[in-house]
């Protein structure tokens, strides 16, 4: 399934000798990406993740969850079975690539429903027929581990991209995708758009021995979670960490560090970067903005380790009101919220 860049192409074990199996992917990848015609060969070589309206295929096999990898071959005859036209792979998303550089495709069947043919079908019938599921995302992420979380989430982010950006926003005029789906242009204007994401910074807010959470109306019941919000045109990521505690828990942060970043699927793409903030300790005082949260507090970190030992599902407590829960072990403000109880531990008594 390889396809070796120009002098490669001769030379396969120079190729193999000269980089890393990582440089080689990157390398691959970026291929894809660029040459339409590699690409398309690899679409009959390489796998497929199958969404239907954005919720990925799931399998479960004994008591575990899985998104299987379909073979070309596979794809085609199962299009096939379900009464869609072959050409419909020409709709798929590239999202990866193997070690051994094999590349990953998504393809939402209902998204690419103009190769389908008359009588195409339901989503329960194509389920039995592939005997699995199509999960909401959300629910998947729970079922599912390790690799193909992020995989999927990425995959969502730019099969949902594709659906609402067909046509140019300066002519009105369809856009097109290049094969492997990293960019659509409109022959018109010749305006290259490229996937979208929005910057986000999620910030732990500590006041030397207790965290803030907050949460917000739509949150699952129990959970609170760090300080979010969308960085505006012009601001720097400090600036947006400043402004955002500031607006939500009228506070004003002394120092901030930067730990992490996540991309992360909900409700559109956005790259969430997490940051670690200290307030000043007489100055810690909540003012909450009740437009934009349902309850904000200072917890201990007796609080955060109980409710990192329980796990993603509140309990009942006694006078109806449910136990603190966190957010998932695979969200960055879990990872941020597990650093500040470390940083708390290492510190002298
Ligand atoms: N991975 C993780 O661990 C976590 C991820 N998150 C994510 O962080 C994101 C931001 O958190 P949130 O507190 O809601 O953000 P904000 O505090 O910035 O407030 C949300 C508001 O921002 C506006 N908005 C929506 N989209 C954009 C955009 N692309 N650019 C600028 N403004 C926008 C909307 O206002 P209006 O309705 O007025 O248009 C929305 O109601 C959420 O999408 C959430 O899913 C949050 C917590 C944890
Ligand atoms: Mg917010």
């Amino acid at each position: 399934a390889m396809i070796y860049p120009g002098v490669y192409r001769r030379t396969p074990s120079l190729w193999f000798r000269l980089h890393s199996t990582y440089v080689r992917k990157m390398r691959y990848l970026f291929d894809l990406k660029e040459d339409d015609d590699i690409c398309r060969q690899a679409q009959n070589s390489g796998t497929f993740y199958l969404f239907h309206n954005l919720s990925p295929f799931l399998q479960k096999v004994g008591s575990k969850y899985l998104a299987p990898q379909i073979s070309a071959v596979e794809m085609k005859s199962t299009l096939g079975k379900l009464k869609h036209n072959e050409q419909m792979i020409e709709n798929s998303v590239l999202i990866g690539c193997s070690d051994a550089c094999m590349a990953y495709f998504a393809l939402d069947l209902v998204f690419s429903k103009i190769y389908s043919i008359p009588g195409f079908l339901e989503k329960s019938v194509i389920e039995s027929e592939l005997k699995g599921s199509f999960t909401e995302l959300r629910k998947a992420l729970f079922q599912l581990d390790g690799k193909d979380r992020p995989l999927l989430s990425s995959a969502q982010a730019l099969l949902r991209w594709h659906d609402t950006h067909q046509f140019c926003s300066k002519t009105g005029q369809p856009t097109q995708k290049n094969v492997a789906g990293s960019k659509r242009v409109c022959r018109t204007s010749g305006i290259i758009y490229y996937p979208q994401m929005s910057p986000v910074v999620i910030t732990l807010v500590s006041n030397g021995s207790q965290c803030l959470l907050a949460r917000q109306a739509a949150f699952p019941k129990g959970m609170y979670s760090a300080l979010a919000g969308f960085c505006d045109v012009g601001e720097t990521l400090e600036e947006t960490v400043r402004r955002e505690v500031a607006e939500e828990v009228g506070l004003e942060v002394e120092s901030l560090w930067y730990s992490a970043s996540q991309h992360w699927p909900f409700p559109n793409s956005s790259l969430m970067i997490a940051c670690h903030a200290i307030v000043q300790p007489q100055q810690t005082k909540i003012s909450m903005n009740k437009l934009e949260l349902e309850a904000a507090r200072w917890f201990s970190l007796e609080e955060i380790e109980e409710a990192l030992k329980r796990g993603p599902k509140p309990l009942k407590q006694e006078n109806q009101s449910v136990s603190l829960c966190l957010p998932p072990k695979w969200a960055i403000a879990h990872q941020l919220i597990q650093e500040w109880v470390k940083q708390q531990a290492s510190k002298p008594a």
